[in-house]
């Protein structure tokens, strides 16, 4: 490779315009981080109290997907000098020098038009109002604004990816509710933890990328404590929910293992130091993480079990 073909900040290749392939541009999407949030966002349409019709039902995910899928591309359309500089996120495609950051441009701005005025046409303008304004809110918000600028950056910038559910349920109903707010405020409260848990055991990167996250600024003693104070917090919200709209007694009895479970593992990371985290390869970090996941969609498919069984008369307390 001649010299002319290197990045000039880095020794990573540059793409060529007109070369990438279709599996590039499907990794733009972040497709294993969505299909979480399009779960979420199913949930959401699924729970609503109004039926949607199977094909309608069908589009709105598959357009919130693709509007979920834009932001992630123009997520990395912005970001791709830091991803450059970051063990984890250097072999993704602007970095890797399969797409040139044109194209990310490109294709980010188009799916993400395309997912609103389609999201609109298949459903209503309170869907696509919110759709627009969650991509907004991720690229210029979070990605944009707050990332590289304060440790709060999860904290605030995590709304983005709680407004899914919120979305599914305004595709079906046409309007926001207490119950499509609660499953906002679950993702939002759970964010954190998730995120701190494994910049814990993302040893560096950020560090090396000059990115204040929490673990930057206020150092790995200091993420452990927020951890625990914010698993406590969303175990309130989470097993407290069980007793509104969303919830009836499979959530409850859902929400009461899972809640046990995750805050042992926040109390276990919050008594740790970076020394036994070292001696065990931060097992116990990465073991929170990976719970985090199931977690969140454990407590989504417990909503729509009580909003099915609530179709036959039986969900809820009553
Ligand atoms: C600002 C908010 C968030 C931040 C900073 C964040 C950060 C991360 C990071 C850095 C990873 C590591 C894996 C990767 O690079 O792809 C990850 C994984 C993951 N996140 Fe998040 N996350 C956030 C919110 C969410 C939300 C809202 C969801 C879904 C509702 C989610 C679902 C997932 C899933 C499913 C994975 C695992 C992906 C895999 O298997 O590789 N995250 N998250
Ligand atoms: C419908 C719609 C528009 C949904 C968007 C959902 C959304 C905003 C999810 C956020 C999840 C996510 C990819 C976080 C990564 O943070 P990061 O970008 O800081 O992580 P990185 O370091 O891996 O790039």
């Amino acid at each position: 490779m001649s010299d002319a073909s290197l990045n000039s900040s880095t020794t990573a290749p540059m793409a060529q315009p007109g070369e990438a392939e279709f599996g590039d541009f499907f990794a733009l999407l972040k497709p294993r981080v969505m299909t979480l949030v399009v779960f979420t966002a199913l949930v959401g349409l699924l729970a609503a109290p109004v039926g949607v019709h199977p094909i309608v039902g069908l589009a709105a995910i598959l357009f919130i997907a693709v509007g979920g899928g834009a932001a992630g591309a123009l997520n990395m359309w912005w970001e791709s000098d830091i991803d450059s500089l970051m063990k984890r996120t250097s072999k993704r495609p602007i970095p890797a020098g399969k797409v040139t950051r044109d194209e990310a441009f490109a294709f980010g701005v188009t799916l993400a038009v395309m997912s609103v005025v389609m999201l609109w046409l298949a459903t209503n303008a309170v869907a696509a109002g919110l759709l627009a304004f969650t991509i907004f809110f991720y690229v210029v918000i979070y990605t944009i604004g707050l990332k590289r600028w304060t440790p709060q950056n999860i904290v605030i910038g995590g709304a983005a990816g709680a407004f899914p559910p919120m979305i599914g349920w305004a595709a079906a109903t046409g309007s926001i509710s207490v119950e499509s707010v609660l499953m906002f405020a679950l993702i939002f409260m759970w964010t954190p933890p998730h995120f701190w848990a494994l910049a814990l055991f993302m040893k560096g990167d950020y560090h090396k990328a000059g990115v204040p996250m929490l673990t930057v600024t206020h150092g790995r003693k200091s993420t452990r404590t927020h951890i625990l104070v914010y698993t406590v917090l969303l175990a309130v919200l989470a097993i407290g929910a069980a007793f509104t709209g969303i919830g009836g007694p499979i959530y409850l009895a859902v929400a009461l293992v899972l809640n046990a479970m995750f805050l042992r593992d926040a109390y276990a990371i919050w008594r740790r130091d970076e020394v036994m985290a070292e001696a065990d390869e931060y097992r116990v970090e990465k073991k929170a993480f990976k719970l985090s996941l199931y977690y969140l969609f454990a407590h989504f498919t417990a909503m729509l079990a009580e909003a099915a069984l609530a179709g036959f008369g039986l969900g809820g307390w009553v």
